[in-house]
């Protein structure tokens, strides 16, 4: 199965074409003002009107308020809404719109009835649980935290980079990857030598994976 790639936090248009160029499935907006990569609506306008055909652009939220959404909702082309604060099923769900609900994994946070609880996301994106962050932390967590079997496809994110992601897709084997910090060369500006590194390594170790006798 391909590992989709989802590289998120972009607030130039540039950075966004580069990786779509280089073959990104998804790219990721932070509508969330605390965030050095927040984007507004205008800037967020200008990002997807440069990428090409057939890239999901997908937009973030940390508890924001229904208007707030819907705002973005009114005034940008976004495919997919990914929630990572502490938004009810009810209200993720409430937009009409595919969502992904991102959970901030610690020992004891229990992925298995999370799943169960979003049972209509289009995945569950596990992320690295810092204290006082939402995410775009740079910091990884045990990936043994994660079950092997989930009832949501799995977009594994939190401190991966191109050294890591490797091992990452071999051990969790997810059904994609999301990246902020890894590809950066500073805070909201995404290097392109670093998105290729990400992607040429996400594309090696798959091939090899397909490689192995049964798959
Ligand atoms: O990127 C941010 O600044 C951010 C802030 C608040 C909530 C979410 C945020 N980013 C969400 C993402 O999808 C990141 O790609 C994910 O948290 C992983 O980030 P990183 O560990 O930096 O790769």
């Amino acid at each position: 199965m391909t590992v989709r790639i989802k590289i998120c936090g972009f607030t130039r248009p540039e950075d966004a074409l580069v990786a779509a160029n280089l073959g990104a499935d998804a790219i990721g907006l932070v509508f969330y003002d605390k965030s050095p990569r927040h984007v507004t609506i205008a800037q967020a306008q200008a990002i997807i009107a440069a990428l090409p055909p057939f890239v999901s652009v997908v937009a973030l939220f940390v508890n924001a308020s229904r208007e707030e959404v819907e705002q973005v909702l009114a005034q940008c082309a976004i495919d997919v809404l990914q929630f990572h604060g502490e938004e009810s099923p009810a209200f993720c769900r409430s937009f009409q719109r595919p969502y992904l609900k991102a959970v901030r994994v610690q020992p004891g946070t229990d992925l298995q009835t999370l799943a169960a609880q979003y049972h209509d996301a289009r995945g569950l994106l596990t992320d690295a649980f810092v204290e006082g962050a939402h995410g775009g932390t740079g910091k990884t967590f045990d990936w043994t935290l994660i079950p092997p079997q989930l009832s949501l496809p799995l977009i594994l994110s939190g401190g991966l980079d191109e050294h890591n992601v490797v091992d990452a897709v071999a051990r969790v084997s997810p059904a994609a990857v999301d990246v902020s910090s890894g590809v950066e060369s500073g805070k909201g500006i995404k290097s392109p030598q670093r998105m290729a590194s990400f992607i040429a390594a996400v594309r090696a170790v798959q091939k090899d994976i397909s490689k192995k006798p049964g798959f």
